[in-house]
């Protein structure tokens, strides 16, 4: 049925006003013909007015009826729903794909009509073109590959990419995911099949940042693959070549960047899915260089903070005890240590005390705990490393059990990309650790490779735990009518904010200040009420709202630090004196919203 916007929450009735005055005006078409039509961002299917259709030489290629947006829209849904009927029983992995199937394929033909289904069945869509489907897709990608998204740039092409840059058919680029392959979700390194994540992650921001899809741009930086079974994999469309490393990997990505720097300078460039050694080390080279964010390392940290900072509320205790809770967090990869970061930053800034903010925090990696006395300790982990003299009973390399059962943690933080390894043991012995309110957040993607189940959670560590997991699991039903609420603890919450709101401020970089101003306007965001049910973050169908707000933070925190530029017509003085009500209304006014615009002038 169709719906104008059809989102859960009464919050967003100010959002439709909003969005309506950001309609875009008419716009003139430079093809004619079965040029428009197979054109997706022109393409209107059988929605073509008979005066566009006159006069763009449509006359003829179409049946004669014409078909209003809310009919398509209708159409599309109902042909969606069968899918769902027919598909019934099979294979969970072949109805995922088989749906993901149906909207891509919308996608490659109407991209007006695309949005604006996703967007209004967000919930139900997200799934589909982000974590848990878009894993599966990325796997098989060879295999699905009809026509190309995107721009791929390649070890082979060192020295081509400033001229490459310009193939890009758009004269305006917004925002850029880019990623390498090394890393997808907890797939590992599915080298240029990783394409499917910045597709995927764009489209978030069309349907949570509106970010205008004419001005996206998803990037395969192709330097190889150490994945044995695609190099011998005859469908495999990537260089077949072992990853580069080194001085020889970096200044392909220094290439690539210094390339869309030139063409597109507002440009925010999100990384996306490296492998740890190089998301750190390329932060670390051009966040002070470029306007760019690692969204694994910082958008992750952000979300983990604010339901960190919720599960510590959930225990009815007020938010000063936060530095009390004992968090152990299962996984020291660039996700875990940014987690980490942000969260003893947190308590060194409540406490004031930087020398023992990370004392109730404990890391694991695949070895066990970590300690000082570890063998090759990565320098990246050593600040949260135990001192063995003061974790008495427990040793370097101690099972997750064992921490538990000594730790007693409040807190269980998996971003281990193992799937189940907060097991039935595990589960019990956190039950037993007598925390008040035990919270898990079983983070890694996809849902196969999340820590635990949501049932599994409930049935073994209670049912008054607090939980949230990284890809989407159904409440669970715990009898009597109680509701185990499941959270989704996915950067999805922050990332389209931080980029929107850096582009519409102008910012020059993405700096800690924006990052944090993201994840303390998504930990205000839920009430006390919400809150005291184990709800920790918003529906998925508000993430048009919390976008606005988390970007309007961001870009308050860029003015504060003078380093927004502005944006379009808005100048950096325009923005400075915008009061908080202003910012989140100058952000939603920046938001594209999907609706056909007239592709000639009325005469
Ligand atoms: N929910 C979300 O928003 C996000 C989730 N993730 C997920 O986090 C996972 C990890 O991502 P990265 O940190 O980038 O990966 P990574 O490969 O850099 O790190 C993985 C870490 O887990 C450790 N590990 C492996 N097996 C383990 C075991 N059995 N027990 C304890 N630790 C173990 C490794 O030693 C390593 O430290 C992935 O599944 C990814 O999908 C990542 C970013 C955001
Ligand atoms: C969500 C995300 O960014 C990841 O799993 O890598
Ligand atoms: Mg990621």
């Amino acid at each position: 049925m169709w719906n104008l916007t059809r989102f859960a929450s009464s919050r967003l009735s100010r959002t439709r006003r909003l969005f309506s005055s950001a309609i875009p005006g008419p716009c003139i078409v430079h093809k004619r013909g079965t040029d428009i039509l197979h054109d997706p961002w022109f393409n209107k299917d059988t929605g073509f007015p008979l005066t566009e259709r006159d006069r763009l030489g449509l006359r003829g290629l179409l049946p004669p009826r014409v078909i209003s947006f809310e009919h398509q829209y209708d159409r599309f849904m109902d042909s969606y729903h069968s899918l769902e009927k027919n598909t019934k029983g099979q294979p969970d992995s072949v109805v995922a794909l088989a749906k993901w199937r149906i909207l891509n394929r919308l996608h490659d033909r109407n991209e007006t009509l695309y949005y604006r289904v996703l967007m209004d069945n967000i919930k139900d869509f997200a799934p589909i073109i982000y974590t848990p489907t878009v894993g599966l897709v990325c796997q098989n990608y060879s295999g699905l590959f009809r026509r190309p998204r995107g721009m791929y740039f390649s070890a082979k092409d060192k020295g081509e990419m400033m001229s490459m840059i310009y193939n890009w058919p758009a004269q305006h680029v917004d925002m850029i995911v880019l990623t390498d392959g090394s890393r997808i979700l907890g797939l590992g390194d599915l080298g240029v099949q990783g394409i499917g994540i910045p597709i995927g992650k764009l489209d978030m921001y069309v349907a949570a940042a509106g970010i205008n899809p004419q001005r996206i741009l998803p990037v395969m930086l192709d330097v190889g693959t150490n994945n044995q079974k695609l190099l011998e994999d005859r469908l495999y469309l990537g260089l077949r070549q072992p990853r580069l490393e080194g001085e020889e990997y970096l200044s392909v990505v220094d290439e690539f960047m210094e390339a869309v720097h030139t063409r597109w300078p507002k440009a925010v460039v999100q990384f996306e899915d490296f492998q740890m050694k190089w998301a750190f080390e390329t932060l670390d080279r051009y966040r002070k260089r470029f306007c760019m964010f690692n969204d694994d390392i910082q958008g992750t940290a952000g979300v983990a903070l604010a339901g960190l900072l919720g599960s510590a509320r959930a225990q009815g205790r007020s938010l000063a005890n936060f530095p009390d809770q004992k968090i152990v967090v299962v996984g020291a990869g660039s996700a875990g240590l940014g987690v980490l970061s942000t969260a003893v930053q947190a308590v060194a800034r409540m406490t004031g005390k930087q020398e023992t903010a990370a004392q109730n925090f404990y890391l694991l990696d695949k070895d066990g705990l970590i300690t000082k006395e570890r063998k090759n300790l990565d320098p990246a982990a050593a600040p949260f490393a135990k001192d063995p003299g003061q974790i008495v009973g427990l040793r370097e390399g101690a099972s997750l059990l064992e921490v538990v059962k000594k730790v007693k943690p409040d807190v269980l933080l998996g971003l281990s990309g193992v799937g189940g390894v907060f097991n039935e043991e595990v589960l019990k012995a956190l039950r037993e650790s007598g925390a008040t309110r035990p919270a898990i957040f079983a983070m890694s993607n996809p849902t196969m490779n999340a820590e635990c189940t949501a049932a599994d959670a409930f049935k073994h560590a209670g049912e008054n735990i607090v939980f949230a997991s990284g890809s989407p699991f159904e409440n669970v039903q715990l009898g009597n009518g109680k509701v185990g609420y499941v959270n989704q603890a996915n950067n999805m919450y922050l990332f389209p904010g931080i980029g929107l709101g850096s582009l519409v401020s102008g910012a020059r970089f993405i700096t800690d200040g924006m990052l944090q101003a993201a994840a303390e306007c998504l930990a205000s965001y839920m009430s006390d009420e919400e809150i005291q049910k184990g709800i920790l973050y918003p529906s998925i169908n508000s993430i048009r709202h919390i976008t606005a707000e988390v970007g309007a933070s961001v870009l308050r925190a860029a003015v504060a630090e003078g380093l927004a530029e502005g944006h379009g017509e808005v100048g950096p003085n325009e923005l400075a004196h915008m009061s908080k009500e202003e910012t989140v209304e100058y952000v939603f006014r920046n938001m594209w919203f999907p609706i056909y615009s007239p592709l000639v002038h009325e005469k």
